[in-house]
């Protein structure tokens, strides 16, 4: 690169995000060229606008069953006009000058297949790709400091990596070094000192589809990976001061579920996704702070974890295709969901909460338009909120953003995000997969009556019941009065109550209490619960919650525990949910642990999916989160309704 554009690259345009997450769409191939017609539309809409000094991009689908489109927002789209050396000198340049400086970057390109990854990263020998263009960069900028440059190539099949430049192709181990440090034994590095000896390498050793495993290629998606090493000469600081820059092109995106029928593509497609799914979890973390990163949980993001931690940068390019493509939609929709920064922070005078869950709201509370709501109220639905997933704690700690294709993405795709009343009857369920950007900064700044507003919040502790929807107050009494095995602190002390009517539970031969005997003491909960004095339960009056659809004007005199006057119905449902959720609870958990056996005796489960169980299990401890992950092992929203139906019928056999 001549110096007077590396001049161009001054320090300002070094990336102030950690992850950026951008778009590209392809040009058309000849053949899609042939087929387009004056009125074939344009599939992709990218609107550009310019919002505080910063750009926001949405992306918008045509899609071909509906005439609505869901709008995405991203960092950036780069159109099919926009050419390659733009996205260069706009995104990675400054990302590779970081490389020299001795830091670590990432770039990782995911999308549908044919969506033009590889080409965009690898490129040709005759027009050359993203990677090839910063390792030109990066060979003659090492050759001016005196550095040497080496190189890396790998590919990750099943969630195994193998090293591309030997041979063999050895398996590569993923060691954990000092500090955070990543080792890969196994993983060869071949010295680079020209160009023309990378093209050789890179051309070859990539793009030799054939790799030394003996699995049908056209079956076997894989990442596949290109780690540039930058180091001093000096063989004493080598350890210390050598830079990564990662090139990572993602295999191709590809909803699971279209292949359903045939178990060895799906569990493939599964396992294949969990890179990405991690990886968006990771980004998700990185992006709002959160302490702890799941970098664990797929081989890929072991591989780059001193990539994507500390002050490195990650460029995530999600690949569109031109035409047509349900899964660029749904590639673009992860990607715009880890996107979003959803630091749940509740900073509030009178309450110590402090939570980073993810919670979704609906869309009235999204845009701060709870017209005729006082500031107390919107403290009092934000507390309640927040506080109710503190509560239930177990169902959210450690639920992950993306799971191993969860339904909730394609929930996304399939209903409209602005219907919140599918929402309201599924809150456990959406609260910790789908994340909305919501602080109470946000509402009292969006509230011009903050000023006249009385912060009438009492403290509130962690473990007090709180003012919360029905819905929420059920999934609470499930988690603290019914469940089978932990028994609530505060209640089972006191004669009559719950503790008491826990009977001890008959075990299988591995000390496990079968599933039966977990659900008939959920009905014995269930009636004991039923029977037990209201008082114990409590609830505000006039709760609003943010899911009703009406909202009542009034400045609510806020308690901290109220009588509740349900009428016998309202109090049965409200019990019966709570029983609903722990059942499920119990279903879940029971999945999570039970043995091959156990799970061939439930309804729907033969001898693959009970494999295929074991198999998820052994990859993630406990892959049911919720009902629906049950579509991960291929069962429909009516089969796994039908399950849950006997499994509540057994109880009164
Ligand atoms: N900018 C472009 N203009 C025209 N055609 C392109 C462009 N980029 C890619 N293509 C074409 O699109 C097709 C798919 O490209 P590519 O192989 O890069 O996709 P991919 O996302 O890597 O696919 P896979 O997921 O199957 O590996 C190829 O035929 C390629 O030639």
């Amino acid at each position: 690169m001549a110096d007077r554009d590396r001049v161009k690259v001054s320090k300002s345009s070094i990336p102030s995000k950690k992850v950026r997450i951008i778009g590209k769409i392809r040009g058309f191939t000849d053949q899609e060229s042939q087929s387009l017609t004056q009125d074939s539309k344009k599939w992709i809409t990218v609107e550009k606008s310019q919002e505080n000094n910063s750009s926001k991009v949405m992306v918008s689908f045509e899609s071909k069953s509906t005439s609505r489109k869901d709008p995405y927002e991203l960092d950036y789209c780069y159109e099919q006009d926009e050419d390659i050396g733009l996205i260069y000198s706009r995104e990675i340049q400054p990302m590779v000058l970081e490389v020299l400086d001795g830091r670590n970057a990432s770039v990782i390109a995911l999308g549908a297949r044919g969506s033009g990854k590889t080409c965009t990263i690898q490129g040709s020998r005759e027009k050359p790709g993203l990677a090839v263009m910063a390792m030109s960069e990066i060979l003659s900028e090492a050759m001016n400091s005196g550095k040497s440059v080496c190189v890396s190539l790998y590919e990750v099949i099943q969630e195994h990596a193998y090293d591309l430049l030997d041979p063999k192709h050895p398996q590569v181990k993923i060691l954990e070094g000092a500090q955070g440090k990543t080792h890969l034994k196994g993983l060869s590095q071949v010295d680079v000192k020209s160009i023309q000896e990378f093209h050789n390498i890179y051309f070859s050793r990539v793009s030799s589809q054939k790799s030394s495993q003996k699995i049908p290629t056209e079956k076997m998606r894989c990442h596949k990976g290109l780690m540039i090493h930058v180091s001093p000469e000096d063989d004493n600081l080598k350890t210390k001061l050598t830079s990564k820059m990662n090139f990572v092109d993602l295999a191709g995106y590809e909803d699971p579920r279209r292949n359903i029928k045939d178990g060895t593509i799906f569990t493939e497609s599964n396992r294949t996704n969990k890179s990405l799914y991690t990886l968006l979890n990771v980004v998700h973390a990185l992006n709002v702070n959160e302490k702890r990163v799941p970098y664990r949980e797929s081989e890929l993001t072991r591989i780059l974890q001193d990539s994507l931690s500390g002050t490195s940068h990650v460029l995530i390019l999600t690949c569109l295709n031109p035409s047509f493509c349900q899964d660029s939609v749904r590639s673009i929709s992860l990607v715009s969901m880890s996107r979003r920064n959803t630091k749940q922070v509740l900073i509030n005078s009178t309450n110590k909460t402090r939570s980073s869950t993810k919670v979704k709201m609906p869309s009235s509370i999204k845009s701060g338009k709870i017209p005729s709501t006082s500031l107390t109220m919107k403290k009092q639905i934000a507390s309640s909120i927040l506080s109710s997933k503190k509560e239930n704690s177990s169902i959210l700690r450690g639920r992950k953003l993306f799971d191993e294709e969860k339904s909730n993405n394609s929930k996304q795709l399939k209903s409209p995000p602005e219907d919140t009343s599918a929402r309201k009857s599924n809150l456990p369920q959406v609260v910790a997969s789908d994340v909305t950007p919501f602080s109470l900064e946000q509402l009292q700044t969006q509230d011009k009556s903050i000023s006249d507003v009385n912060f009438a919040v009492e403290p509130i502790e962690n473990d007090t019941p709180m003012p919360i929807s029905p819905n929420d107050m059920a999934i609470v009494l499930a988690e603290k009065d019914v469940s089978p095995h932990g028994r609530s602190d505060n209640l089972d002390a006191a004669p009559g109550r719950l503790g008491e009517v826990n009977v001890p539970l008959k075990k299988n031969e591995d000390g496990a209490p079968s599933l039966t005997e977990r659900l008939r003491e959920i009905s014995n909960n269930l009636k004991s619960l039923s029977s037990s004095t209201p008082s114990r339960v409590k609830f505000l009056e006039n709760v609003v919650t943010p899911y009703s659809s009406h909202i009542d004007p009034k400045t609510p005199v806020m308690q901290r525990a109220v009588e509740i006057h349900h009428s016998p119905r309202g109090a049965f449902c409200n019990h019966s949910s709570g029983v609903k959720h722990s059942l499920v609870q119990e279903y879940l958990k029971f999945l999570n642990s039970a043995n091959k056996e156990e799970l061939k005796g439930l309804k729907g489960i033969g001898e693959k999916r009970a494999t295929y169980i074991l198999e998820c299990r052994e990859e993630t401890p406990e892959p049911f989160k919720q009902l629906d992950d049950l579509q991960d092992i291929g069962l429909s929203a009516k089969q796994i309704k039908g399950m849950m139906k006997q499994v509540a019928g057994e109880l009164f056999n």
